[in-house]
């Protein structure tokens, strides 16, 4: 087993980042802003937003949070998104997810500017993604995409793992994961095998991928049985456990074959959140680019 080390990745990305940021505040004066909103109190959601809010302050992005009641409606929800949208100061717009209550997320993530969509959630910027046809043409056209999904593949490339015509199978079907990775992974010119709760015969079909991406949600669902000898496995899951924070690879079942793996912490996670950072500077440089000086 070789460990894919997302956090050394992740620290390397991040240090870019700070440099751009102060590359930026030198020639424009102005500062890259990211607003956070939760909605509630959830435990764990706080954790990712202080990890968030504590990123942002390492690389100089100005963050701006907001926490609503548990129990605030949709439209007071809609209400702040509005207010943070006519904000110059803020480039990028985060709604923390889940909501709490199951509440549908969707209707207050179509009220985020889609140029401050640093999730990637909004129909146009889900819509550009699904239009795109290359990688070269995400990057070049600065399309913002979900910050997980943007992680892995720059694990990928960083680790120096070959996409192109790789069989990838991606575990998990979520709009936040699941389906704008199996977009990237295919921009990258993988075959890609998007898997879900009903697909049958799964551990055949990931018993056959080059690339295995768990994002299932369940602790330690990916064992031996679905995953070849040579093949890379990324971890996704963030499950708590009484054993403590766990993936959804059953890392100890795996880790004596002959495989490249992301561990759980210190994996695909750290990756996400230096995705949001980058993905703020993108929506800062989108923004002045398209409003010029007539921001926000
Ligand atoms: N609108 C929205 N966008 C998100 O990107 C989003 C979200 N909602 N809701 C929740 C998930 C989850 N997520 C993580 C971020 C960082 C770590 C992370 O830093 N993990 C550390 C461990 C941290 C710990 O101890 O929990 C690691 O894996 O090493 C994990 C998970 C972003 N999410």
């Amino acid at each position: 087993m070789k460990l894919i080390d997302g956090k050394k990745i992740s620290s390397d990305k991040r240090a870019e980042i700070k440099e751009e940021v102060a590359k930026i505040k030198q020639q424009t004066e102005k500062i890259p802003g990211l607003a956070t909103v939760l909605v509630g109190g959830d435990p764990a959601s706080r954790v990712y937003i202080k990890s968030k809010i504590k990123a942002c302050e390492d690389a100089g992005i100005k963050s701006f949070h907001h926490n609503l009641d548990a129990n605030s409606s949709k439209e007071e929800i809609i209400a702040l998104i509005k207010k943070l949208n006519e904000n110059s100061e803020i480039d990028g717009i985060l709604l923390q997810l889940p909501l709490p209550q199951n509440k549908d997320a969707q209707e207050c993530l179509n009220a985020v500017s889609p140029l401050k969509d640093v999730d990637g959630l909004h129909p146009f910027n889900a819509g550009l993604l699904n239009l795109s046809k290359s990688w070269n043409e995400i990057i070049e056209k600065n399309i913002l995409v979900s910050c997980t999904p943007l992680g892995v593949v720059h694990i990928l490339h960083k680790s120096g793992i070959i996409i192109e015509g790789k069989t990838a199978v991606v575990i998990g079907r979520s709009n936040l994961v699941g389906k704008p990775l199996s977009m990237l992974l295919l921009a990258n010119n993988a075959t890609v095998i998007m898997a879900h709760s009903k697909t049958r015969n799964l551990k055949e079909i990931c018993k056959s991928a080059d690339i295995v991406v768990a994002a299932v949600g369940k602790s330690k669902f990916v064992n031996k049985d679905f995953i070849k000898t040579g093949a890379v496995v990324i971890d996704v899951g963030i499950n708590r456990t009484s054993e403590g924070l766990c993936g959804d690879v059953d890392f100890d079942a795996v880790k004596d074959m002959d495989i490249k793996i992301t561990p759980v912490p210190g994996g695909v996670g750290p990756m996400t959140i230096t995705m949001l950072l980058e993905n703020t500077l993108k929506a800062f440089n989108n923004r002045k680019r398209y409003l010029s000086n007539r921001m926000p």
